[in-house]
């Protein structure tokens, strides 16, 4: 294993090599050819975060500084003159993957704020057109901080038994049926223990459920169950379920399903996943796993009970005594009671009479309903509750915050709306033309990879590829690699992560084009290596030309042919789709191969020359310097576009 430069370490941290040599040196490291190891990186790295902040904190002591409510990873950096980096790190640390332009939540940056020492002013005197959101008050009083509930995924293979896992703990769910509650499908569900301690689930199984609402920038989840089953083994969606579980950093509990069949074999599944770094306590690493059988319900109690003890390791904590804030995790226009969303409580309790703002719209707690179909007046932290109210349907993945009145929340609602619009006119996504500006700006640090390919060769040849490519001190992260067509799934990874996607001799599939459209997501397909590595360091050094992208106009039959004398063959056609376009670029196609590449030199409806022919008309075609056509050809037009992005 090769780590970090000695070089990239000093950059990274603010300081030189010489300070990093001399930490090494104390520790009695040594550095292979100036590289040190990933283990004695994490010394390196602990030791250097603890300096600085003694260093901040010694200078910045008592000294107070003004948040605004809405803050950016870059202008909270000015603020406390902290490295952007600094906080980027700080803000993984606390599980938001972010970059320089993001937002921070206030709490978090105020969090930020306290940890380098600095006394935060929350009372601002400083004109704001903004209406401060009301819990801005109640912000400071973190003691009010309790434990929450943990919030789960459970992903894995189709089959492997996620339904039946979930399916299980709800049965087995012992508060639930003294309560003789019914469970209803509301998007996630509460599961209380004999003893009284809860983990929410979310219903839906799978990543993609987790992933498209982090897409839109909520995160939900705290803890990924990863349900393997011992007769079948790691499978492609196991591998896809670890990679998105990572993308977010998301801890990752492996419960081994289906040890109830004889043909079970858990320890395989253990060697498997240990190859992809998911090592078992036993084995010395420190990935929880569990054998289970979520259909007798074996060793279930075992899961539950470590789900709850990872819990604990994460500190999950949240303030019940402040104005609520959640996500929305599922919406539906209901006939009778109109929108109809569920919130999964994050901060702060949900009562009903409560005025909020979510996303673009707003509304007021009519009456809310829990996952055991029971009416509930107020709902905390972690708990997921059907809300009725909204004034329009809102979006999965927003957020939903309570405010003082109707009126707030209306502004905000409209604030919002004006803020997406936006939003909507710039592309998000990351496309590779416009990454070395992004790179120049700070704004991106490191080149996120989805690669999908046509073999197991083609996926191992293209990460050795990519991963020995070095420019400047830019990281390549390969999030996802597989053998398979781009499917949606890694359209909104990527969306989600800012990633870009890598099809070599393999297409998106039709889902996957309609996700790549309406996320604007850049995929980029590829038959030969050499041109996907020389994009990629194009690309990281800004010398990447816009892509030509082609748009077929239309394409037409040859029904008949005729020799005119001094002009050559002429094609009549019938126009099949779309229309064709004098002197635009066209093919000849032949049972399915092209077999001319050129231009249309003329075009003509009886006898008189025409700019275009739609579809369904006739016409004549003379093809630029090409005169064996045959009936039954197809000639498809089409044109050539730049893409307007800028480099
Ligand atoms: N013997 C045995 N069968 C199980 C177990 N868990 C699930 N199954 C069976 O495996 C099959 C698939 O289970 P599901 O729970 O539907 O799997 P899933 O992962 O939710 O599948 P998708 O929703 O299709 O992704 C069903 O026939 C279950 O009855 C188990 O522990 N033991």
């Amino acid at each position: 294993m090769k780590g970090i430069s000695i070089k990239e370490l000093a950059k990274r941290f603010n300081t030189t090599e010489k300070k990093i040599k001399e930490i090494l040196s104390e520790w009695g490291i040594e550095g292979k050819n100036d590289y040190i190891t990933e283990d004695a990186l994490k010394i390196i790295e602990e030791v250097l975060l603890e300096e600085q902040k003694e260093k901040k904190n010694g200078a910045q002591r008592g000294k107070t500084v003004y948040i605004p409510q809405e803050v950016t990873v870059r202008e909270l950096a000015n603020i406390l003159e902290v490295p952007a980096n600094q906080i980027m790190a700080d803000l993984l640390k606390k599980g938001l993957m972010v970059t320089i332009n993001h937002s921070v939540p206030y709490e978090v940056a105020v969090e930020i704020a306290k940890s380098y020492g600095f006394t935060v002013q929350t009372d601002s005197q400083q004109q704001e057109s903004v209406k401060k959101p009301v819990e801005e008050k109640s912000e400071e009083s973190s003691e009010n901080l309790q434990p929450r509930p943990p919030v789960v995924v459970v992903m894995g293979h189709v089959d492997h038994g996620k339904t039946t896992l979930l399916d299980t703990i709800r049965k087995t769910n012992v508060a639930a049926r003294e309560k003789g509650g019914i469970t209803q499908h509301i998007g996630a569900s509460m599961v209380e223990l004999p003893d009284g301690r809860k983990i929410t689930f979310l219903d839906t199984p799978g990543h993609e459920a987790f992933t498209s609402l982090r897409a839109r920038g909520a995160q939900v989840t705290d803890i990924a169950v990863l349900v393997v089953a011992a007769d079948d083994g790691v499978m492609p969606q196991t591998i896809e379920a670890i990679n998105h579980a990572r993308a977010f950093n998301l801890p990752i509990i492996v419960a081994v399903n289906k040890i109830d069949k004889p043909d079970a074999d858990p320890q395989k599944v253990r060697r498997e996943l240990s190859e992809l770094g998911l090592i078992p306590e036993e084995w010395g690493g420190d990935t929880i796993f569990v054998d289970i059988s979520a259909k007798t319900g074996k060793n279930v109690d075992t899961l539950l009970e470590y789900i709850l003890l990872l819990a604990e390791l994460l500190e999950l904590k949240a303030d019940p005594t402040k104005k609520a804030k959640g996500v929305i995790i599922e919406a539906k226009l209901d006939k009778q009671r109109g929108p109809v969303a569920t919130v999964l409580v994050q901060e702060g309790t949900l009562r009903v009479g409560d005025v909020f703002v979510a996303g673009v719209t707003y509304g007021r707690v009519r009456a809310m309903i829990d996952d055991k179909g029971r009416n509930i007046k107020e709902a905390g932290p972690s708990t997921p509750v059907e809300v009725l109210g909204f004034e329009d349907l809102p979006i999965p993945g927003d957020t939903l915050k309570v405010v003082d009145d109707e009126k707030t929340a209306r502004e905000l609602a409209e604030e919002n709306r004006t803020k997406l619009q936006q939003q909507e006119k710039a592309p998000k996504a990351l496309s590779l033309e416009d990454l070395y500006k992004k790179i120049q700006e700070g704004e991106v640090e490191e080149l996120r990879l989805i690669i999908k390919a046509d073999t197991v060769g083609s996926v191992e040849a293209l990460k050795k590829a990519l991963s020995e490519i070095k420019v400047e001190d830019i990281n390549i992260r390969i999030l996802h690699a597989d053998v398979g067509a781009i499917t949606e799934n890694d359209v909104i990874l990527a969306k989600a992560t800012g990633a870009i996607v890598i099809g070599f001799n393999t297409r998106p599939d039709v889902k996957a084009r309609e996700a790549m459209e309406r996320e604007k997501v850049d995929v980029r397909l590829y038959n030969i290596i050499y041109e996907v590595v020389d994009d990629v360091k194009k690309a990281l050094k800004g010398l990447l030309k816009p892509i030509e992208k082609e748009v077929v106009l239309g394409s037409a039959e040859v029904r008949a042919t005729f020799k005119i004398k001094g002009v050559g063959t002429v094609a009549g056609c019938y126009v099949l789709e779309g229309k064709i376009v004098r002197n635009a670029r066209a093919r000849l196609i032949r049972d399915g191969v092209v077999i001319y590449d050129g231009k249309i030199e003329s075009l003509k409806r009886f006898k008189e020359d025409v700019q275009e022919v739609a579809r369904g008309f006739e016409c004549g075609v003379k093809l630029k310097d090409y005169n064996d056509v045959k009936v039954g050809d197809i000639i498809e037009c089409y044109e050539v576009k730049l893409e307007e992005r800028q480099i």
